[in-house]
């Protein structure tokens, strides 16, 4: 059924993901921050800043007020930084409908709790719209989504019903949207694979090789899946696309940000210089923060998110950081082999 959706948010991920939505043939308002960039994209529908590439459907129509975007509309996705998203609910939750199906694509913690975004969300909205929130995750590119290159996600939700709709809005034949009812491993697994990616970044920048790369991956998932199921999440949400899938593409895509940034810092590039270079959101490098914390609360052991927060927030060089990897002691690698020694 075509749909009025508000996408609110219109970086990357937004406009690609209102795109996806505008081709599905859904009327499409794209909430810009901006009011010169909503112009953009109203009269030359393209978005320079953060797409230049892509020509927009005529069926995106942005505007920069909150209420006009989301005021009557049925279905609204947020796509906003993690930083931002409390205060965009704060400020939008008057205007919502009653009845909205609600999708988020963000991914990351909000450092101040170390919530996950659909914690603050219903913090915010109410703890009833979790039967109609889900979560869009998943090896998802805005860059090759927008040229509607083959690319596969995953909507998990508490609701199967609200699932069922996201996967029905977004889904076509370059979109492909699986559904996963893991919603508590569907966030976690999203958030954190953007530490492993400024890791994988930072061994490139070393130059560093394959070997090195295909053990961030692993061990990084190792350690995602020990702090996701202490958290609640189901253990195979962390082999599918949320987990695996997008560790995979967030940590060899030139498209990366995360990886991006990583890169620079493996080079020798201070934190700030690279964030100021980016100029887009790098979500890893809060998520390294509150992965850090929640780690430590939840007594779980995450060498290499420790070992990057030191390389981000504590002076520590990317190389002091491999040679303190490699130099741990001995350990098994499955760690239910001798659950005593939960070490990487
Ligand atoms: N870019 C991708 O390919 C991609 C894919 C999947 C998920 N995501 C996730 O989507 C989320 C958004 O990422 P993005 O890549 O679109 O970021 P981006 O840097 O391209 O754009 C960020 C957008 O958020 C807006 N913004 C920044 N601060 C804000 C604030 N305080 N209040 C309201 N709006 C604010 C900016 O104006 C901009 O429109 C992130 O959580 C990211 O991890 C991105
Ligand atoms: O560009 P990144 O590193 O923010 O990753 C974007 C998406 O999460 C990839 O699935």
């Amino acid at each position: 059924m075509i749909q009025n959706v508000a996408v609110i948010g219109a970086g990357s991920w937004g406009t690609a993901l209102a795109s996806v939505l505008a081709k599905n043939g859904h009327q499409v308002t794209l909430w810009v921050r901006d009011a010169q960039l909503a112009d953009e994209v109203n009269q030359t529908h393209r978005n320079q800043k953060y797409l230049p590439e892509a020509t927009l459907p005529v069926n995106i129509v942005a505007t920069s007020s909150l209420e006009k975007a989301v005021a009557g509309k049925p279905v609204v996705l947020l796509a906003v930084p993690s930083h931002a998203m409390r205060q965009v609910c704060q400020s939008m939750a008057a205007y919502l409908d009653p009845e909205v199906l609600l999708l988020h694509a963000t991914k990351g913690f909000e450092l101040e709790s170390l919530k996950r975004m659909s914690e603050v969300i219903a913090e915010e909205l109410s703890p009833q719209i979790t039967s109609r929130l889900a979560v869009l995750t998943g090896p998802s590119h805005a860059e090759e989504v927008v040229c509607e290159q083959p690319t596969t996600v995953v909507v998990s939700s508490e609701s199967e019903e609200s699932m069922l709709r996201a996967q029905d809005l977004l889904m076509n034949q370059n979109f492909r949207v699986y559904t996963n009812p893991d919603l508590v491993g569907a966030e976690i697994a999203g958030a954190l694979k953007n530490i492993i990616a400024l890791g994988a970044g930072m061994s490139d920048g070393l130059g560093y090789g394959d070997n090195a790369k295909a053990a961030l991956l692993t061990r990084g998932l190792a350690e995602i899946s020990r702090l996701g199921i202490k958290l609640g999440a189901m253990p195979l949400t962390f082999a599918g696309l949320a987990g695996v899938g997008d560790l995979i593409v967030t940590c060899t895509s030139k498209h990366s940000r995360n990886w991006r940034a990583g890169y620079m810092l493996g080079q020798g590039k201070r934190l700030d210089e690279v964030l100021e270079q980016m100029g887009m959101v790098v979500e890893g490098v809060r998520t390294t923060h509150a992965a850090y914390a929640l780690a430590r609360r939840e007594q779980v052991d995450m060498p290499i998110t420790q070992v990057l927060y030191g390389i981000l927030f504590e002076g520590k060089t990317a190389r002091q950081g491999v040679e303190e990897l490699m130099g741990r002691g001995k350990t098994f690698e499955m760690s239910y082999l001798n659950p005593e020694a939960d070490r990487s």
